[in-house]
């Protein structure tokens, strides 16, 4: 059964101080989902694995003010280009973690406001309520100690957008306990490093996922950016972006470049002429 996800509250249904509720219509998919009303509830210790996962956690530690938190997190990083179905991992993830009666919250960056801001949304429309925070630092002030303390799994979407990922996961897990799953892009639109690679050393697995190149149907394990922009961040969906395979990403880029140059000669021509 579904025990508890930590969400903001839309319409402000706080069942308990600092742990907010909001069984509203945002959730249709979770027919037994039962919020926490116990304001002294504590995490149940459990030395069972979940089945849908290789995911284990240990007991809880209190410490000196009583509250209780686990003394073995793990860090789980789910990678891969746009439509891998990252975000669906995620979510299929922290579900089975609720369903088995771990304490779930979910975070996004702000930054991505494709499909509103309160929710994870996949490429199908599949969705969660979360946090959306501009930096990761705030989330335990934003959601409050107690139910902070509460959290045992924390599912961090879009985490190429946090710059202080590598700090709060690090925290996260090895001090405070936390089960902490990350998905994000492993490489930005000209493959290079796109953050999340910097907790790799950190984590206990690394899952790399891929799409369907959009060009010949093959494993597509890259990004190419259809448009002309050239800042790193640029939040877009299928109109900007697209899965390919290594040929389609090498002849791609390859189009892209000379088209850039021919027009590039075309200006340098104008100016001369005028
Ligand atoms: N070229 C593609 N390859 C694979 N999936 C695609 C493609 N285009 C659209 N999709 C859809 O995107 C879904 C994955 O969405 P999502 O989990 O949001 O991916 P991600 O978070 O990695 O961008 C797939 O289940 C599929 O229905
Ligand atoms: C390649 C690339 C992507 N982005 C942006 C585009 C989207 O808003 C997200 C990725 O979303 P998804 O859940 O993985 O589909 O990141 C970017 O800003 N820069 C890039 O190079």
């Amino acid at each position: 059964m579904m025990k508890s996800l930590i969400f903001p509250s839309r319409t402000a249904s706080i069942l308990i101080p600092n742990l907010v509720f909001n069984p509203s219509k945002s959730l249709p998919s979770f027919s037994n989902f039962i919020p926490i009303r116990n304001p002294n509830f504590i995490p149940q210790v459990r030395s069972h694995r979940s089945s849908s996962s290789s995911f284990s956690y240990s007991s809880p530690t209190a410490d000196e003010n009583g509250h209780c938190y686990q003394t073995e997190g793990e860090i789980h990083v789910i990678v891969g280009p746009m439509f891998a179905g990252k975000t669906t991992t995620l979510l299929h993830r922290m579900k089975s973690e609720s369903s088995n009666g771990r304490n779930v919250a979910i975070i996004k960056s702000s930054k991505d406001t494709r499909y509103g801001l309160d929710s994870i949304v996949t490429h199908d429309g599949e969705k969660l309520p979360c946090w959306p925070l501009e930096a990761l630092s705030s989330f335990k002030e934003r959601i409050g100690l107690e139910a902070y303390h509460k959290l045992e799994v924390i599912g961090i979407d879009e985490a190429q957008f946090f710059e202080d990922l590598y700090d709060f996961c690090i925290k996260a897990a090895d001090h405070d306990g936390k089960t902490v799953i990350v998905a994000g892009l492993d490489g930005d639109y000209l493959r290079r490093s796109f953050g999340v690679l910097d907790i790799i050393p950190i984590a206990e697995s690394v899952t790399k996922l891929k799409a369907r190149c959009e060009l010949c149907g093959k494993p597509a394990f890259f990004t190419l950016r259809k448009t002309e922009e050239t800042e790193r961040e640029l939040v877009a969906g299928a109109d900007v972006y697209m899965p390919v395979c290594r040929k389609h990403y090498v002849s791609g880029q390859g189009v892209k470049e000379a088209a850039r140059t021919v027009l590039e000669t075309h200006k340098v021509q104008c100016r001369s002429l005028s």
